[in-house]
């Protein structure tokens, strides 16, 4: 997909803001205080799903106060692009999790088919119990498995198409310090 930097610029320009740094900060600390109560004894792998996860991931681990471990994994259905498809694999989860306790940190839990693809590869791969961390859960009814529970939820957004603090507009602001919603979408 072919994007101009005008184009970037004019997306962030236009904008709305839905969370500041500040809230996001207060967020996370929720997150990692039920982090902290339920996980402290479990020695996890802590699993990152790329690209996404990569702001929230280093902010989270350091409000952890036990030991873990820090991987990642890389399995991306919108290629960069604003509609998702099928679930691909870029790389697979590399430590041996049998046995283990699992916490898998991603920025978004939108339609939820990358989460359900990661935590079923993760209990097939003989993990003892997995939890889910994200961010972001945005409200809708097209959950692809509305059972599935999200143990550690920091904020809960509108349905419109999101980006920064490690999400993207077509590649680009995952670096902005908030979350903003693309004007139109
Ligand atoms: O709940 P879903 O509808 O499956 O969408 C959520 C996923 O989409 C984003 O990843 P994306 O495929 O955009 O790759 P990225 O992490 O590299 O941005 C996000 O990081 C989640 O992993
Ligand atoms: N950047 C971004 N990625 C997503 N993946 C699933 N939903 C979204 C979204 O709203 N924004």
């Amino acid at each position: 997909m072919s994007v101009t930097l005008t184009e970037i610029n004019q997306v962030m320009q236009e904008a709305d803001l839905l969370y500041t740094p500040d809230q996001l900060n207060v967020a996370m600390d929720q997150m990692a205080e039920g982090i902290n109560r339920d996980l402290a004894e479990a020695n996890p792998v802590v699993y990152s799903v790329m690209n996404g996860a990569l702001v929230l991931t280093g902010h989270l681990v350091t409000r952890l106060k036990f030991p873990l471990e820090i991987s990642y994994l890389h399995a991306t259905r919108y290629r960069n692009k604003t509609v998702g498809s099928d679930l691909d694999w870029r790389a697979f989860p590399a430590q041996d999790v049998t046995d283990r306790s699992v916490l898998i940190v991603d920025d978004i839990y939108d339609e939820g088919g990358t989460l359900a693809a990661i935590v079923d590869h993760c209990y097939e791969a003989g993990a003892r119990d997995v939890k889910i961390a994200v961010l972001v859960n945005k409200d809708h009814e097209r959950k692809v498995r509305p059972e599935m529970e999200v143990h550690y939820e920091g904020l809960k957004c509108i349905d419109r198409y999101i980006f920064g603090f490690g999400m993207d507009y077509k590649g680009y602001w995952r670096n902005a310090d908030g979350i903003y919603a693309v004007k139109g979408m």
